[in-house]
């Protein structure tokens, strides 16, 4: 049985779930319920604070430790993959799903933000069968709040009407994509923060893909003084290269076609260093020629939006890649609309040079 936990002891809740009153999607293997009993024995997904603490403060302290992996959900292979990475390494792992607003803009994205949870759930138990015989069934819990439970204050995505505490990790925020998104890091570290809190790992996992997120994430760590451990994992990719991203179900066709100019970008301008070249300059004017070239050829259909190499400290731009310091190059692109009712399509990438 997949037990959904809302409120209170388990035993009450998951008898909640198995009425018709539950508000959450039911995952659709639920309506082969025998079958699934086995698949659906371990995992339980809590949707309030007050449930999911219960449900953690019940683990041994001495025998647990406990990996959790934030998502926004619409799981993909780079989701994954982080739990797999934290399966072997804990006793627990415990996924968030959780679309936070405060990350948004009011002219981002949000209400377009693939929601599946289903078939999240379903992924994640998928995995858990998965699993080596020493780690199955270690994907213990999802927590999946509303909006409400994480932000009882509300939270506008006006950021002049935001009422209450929020956690920004200077100056690294206003850096890169802090550069084109104002907002993001404050909610990212925001809502970070309340699920640490609440969710009590030992170990984080997040993606390299979102290499500026697992920098300000660490400073938070050490700056708050968290006795938590980051894991960075690294980037799952299409087989063409592509980094795998929820918003790449925005992508079909000629869109999805283009979208391999950001990593093409990347890998060129690695090749410039292989071959020898320290100079950023260097590396940076062909990444911005293959989009540029990616551009014209598609008629416009993207637009770099930055392209750096920096330092994983305080994420300056370097001028010359030295050997050996393990030098970040990164890149954001737009994907544009080509016909009516499509979005702007944010894709970023990196490389790890040395
Ligand atoms: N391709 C990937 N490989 C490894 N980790 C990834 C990959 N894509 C996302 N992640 C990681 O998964 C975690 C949750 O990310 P999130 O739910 O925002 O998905 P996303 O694919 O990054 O979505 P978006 O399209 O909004 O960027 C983050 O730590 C992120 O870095
Ligand atoms: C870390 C995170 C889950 C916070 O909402 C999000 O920024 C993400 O998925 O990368
Ligand atoms: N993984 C990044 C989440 C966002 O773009 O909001």
């Amino acid at each position: 049985m997949l037990s959904i936990v809302r409120s209170g002891a388990l035993g009450r809740t998951i008898h909640k779930l198995n009425s018709t009153s539950s508000r959450l999607p039911k995952p659709s293997c639920l309506t082969h319920r025998k079958h699934h009993i086995y698949k659906y024995s371990t995992m339980q997904t809590h949707t309030t604070i007050s449930s999911y603490r219960a449900w953690r403060t019940s683990l041994p302290p001495s025998t647990t430790s406990v990996g959790v992996i934030p998502t926004m959900g619409a799981l993909h292979a780079g989701h994954i993959s982080l739990v797999r990475h934290a399966a072997l390494e804990n006793t627990h792992v415990v996924v968030t799903i959780f679309l936070n607003p405060a990350q948004f803009s009011p002219t981002e994205d949000l209400a377009a933000y693939p929601k599946t949870l289903p078939a999240d759930l379903a992924k994640l138990q998928a995995l858990n069968d998965s699993l080596p015989s020493d780690a199955k069934g270690r994907v213990s819990a999802v927590f999946a709040p509303t909006v409400g439970e994480m932000y009882p204050l509300g939270i506008p995505l006006n950021r002049s009407e935001q009422v209450g505490t929020f956690v920004e990790v200077v100056p690294l925020s206003a850096k890169l994509e802090g550069g084109t998104r104002p907002h993001f890091f404050r909610g990212v570290a925001t809502v970070c923060t309340k699920l640490f809190n609440i969710t009590a790992p030992d170990r984080v996992y997040f993606g390299q893909k979102d290499i500026q997120q697992t920098v300000i994430l660490r400073r938070l760590l050490a700056d708050l003084c968290y006795n938590v451990e980051l894991r960075v994992v690294p980037t799952e990719r299409e087989a063409d290269g592509l980094a795998m991203s929820s918003r790449n179900v925005f992508l079909e066709g000629r869109r999805r076609d283009v979208a391999i100019v950001l990593y093409k970008a990347l890998k060129a301008a690695e090749g410039v260093y292989l071959s020898g070249e320290g100079k950023a300059s260097e590396m940076l004017k062909v990444a911005r020629e293959v989009v540029e070239r990616g551009k014209v050829e598609s008629g416009g259909m993207v637009e770099l939006d930055y392209v750096s190499l920096n330092e994983g400290g305080l994420l300056e731009e370097v001028e010359v890649v030295e050997r050996g310091k393990g030098v970040i190059l990164s890149a954001a692109m737009w994907v544009n609309p080509t016909k009516e009712g499509e979005g702007r399509v944010r894709l970023i990438d990196n490389l790890i040079l040395d």
